[in-house]
């Protein structure tokens, strides 16, 4: 299948292009109408994202509403682990919630590592749907979090802003740490190569919780496990997206990825500085899809004039919020299309 729009692709790949390509994180969900019309028919979040065509329609609906140059894979970072052994609830207005938590050796037992045919056949059979339906219009991308994120979320069981149960156990038994580290890491590996072979085009790491780290501890609990799924993905660019770890640009960015992504408190000029070579992603504010229209553009302007036009990804500095007016969101991205085609 040739792309007709393979323009973020071309970027992702470090070609020089005609204009700077654009998409949102979060993208599909819940700003739209038509998303939450859909989510209703379902029932539920999980219902919805283990219904193949219904997540496809969902991944579609920002590539109509917005023009944005990619769909992302409806799915949730939590589907791992799902898949591990350990299922999730998502609870309305609260998150994600595991009812089950893995916090000692002993806990492991419960778990296996993903089979990604068996476990996630669900989200391979969306991609496949959804790269038929999409018949080349954009690429896809495929996603999954990053082992230290998604250690968070299987130690705490639930969302937190500290995440202190999770951290406390890298600091008292970080045996049992590395090894759960890496049963996400090798699941990780053989889902994101099962999305490539049903037809991913690229694929971002979402390491969401980086920034609750020391530089030390980032380095011990998380690069290393980045590292390994960076060298195993050989096959289509790889986007490595660590929130709030201004620290550790220079060490994301000597790793075998293509992209990094930014979040808004990192400067486009140091960042260009901390990671040459690499594409850089991001980073406006996505609170400033609450401002006017004009603002809206002057804020593009500046990331486009920070960032320059090539080499260059633009999205927001993070997922985009569910009361954000999608007419904003729009006024992003058309922003970006005309600002970065004058030349
Ligand atoms: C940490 C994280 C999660 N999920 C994800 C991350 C990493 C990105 C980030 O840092 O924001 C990633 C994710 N989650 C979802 C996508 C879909 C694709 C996209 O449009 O980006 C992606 C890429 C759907 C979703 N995942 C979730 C929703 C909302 C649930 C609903 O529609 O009922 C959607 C559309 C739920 C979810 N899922 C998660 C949380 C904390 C929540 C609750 C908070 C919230 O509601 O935003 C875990």
């Amino acid at each position: 299948m040739i792309l007709q729009n393979d323009l973020l692709l071309r970027t992702a790949r470090g070609e020089l292009t005609e204009r700077v390509p654009v998409w949102m994180m979060r993208q599909a969900g819940r700003v739209l109408a038509q998303y939450r019309a859909v989510r209703e028919r379902a029932g539920s979040f999980i219902t919805l994202a283990k219904t193949p065509e219904l997540a496809a329609e969902v991944t579609i609906q920002p590539v109509d509403a917005f023009e944005v140059d990619a769909a992302i894979i409806f799915s949730d970072i939590l589907v791992v682990p799902e898949a591990m052994g350990l299922p999730y609830e998502m609870i309305e207005a609260r998150g994600p919630v595991f009812p089950q938590t893995v916090r000692s050796s002993a806990d492991l037992s419960r778990l296996h590592v993903a089979d990604a045919e068996t476990d996630l056949g669900y989200v391979l059979d969306a991609i496949r749907l959804t790269k038929r339906e999409l018949n080349g219009r954009v690429p896809l991308i495929g996603f999954a979090g990053a082992p230290f994120t998604i250690f968070c979320y299987m130690t705490e069981g639930k969302g937190s802003k500290t995440f202190s149960v999770a951290k406390k156990l890298l600091y008292t038994d970080p045996h049992f740490a590395h090894t759960l580290l890496r049963q996400i890491t090798d699941s990780t590996i053989a889902y994101l190569k099962a999305q490539i072979g049903a037809g991913a085009d690229l694929i971002q790491l979402f390491d969401s919780w980086a920034g609750i780290l020391s530089p030390e501890q980032y380095r011990t609990f998380s690069l290393p496990y980045i590292k390994q799924i960076c060298d195993a993905i050989t096959e289509v660019p790889v986007t490595v997206f660590a929130k709030g770890a201004f620290f550790a640009r220079h060490e994301i960015g000597q790793l075998d990825c293509q992209v990094v992504g930014l979040d808004w408190n990192m400067d486009p000029a140091e960042s260009r500085t901390l990671v040459p070579n690499k594409v850089l992603q991001g980073n406006l504010d996505p609170c400033v899809l609450y401002a006017d229209f004009a603002q809206i553009r002057t804020e593009v302007k500046q990331m486009l004039d920070a960032f320059g036009h090539q080499h260059y990804i633009a999205n927001l500095g993070h997922g985009i919020y569910p009361d954000t007016d999608p007419d904003k969101a729009r006024c992003f991205v058309d922003a970006v299309r005309e600002l970065s085609a004058q030349r």
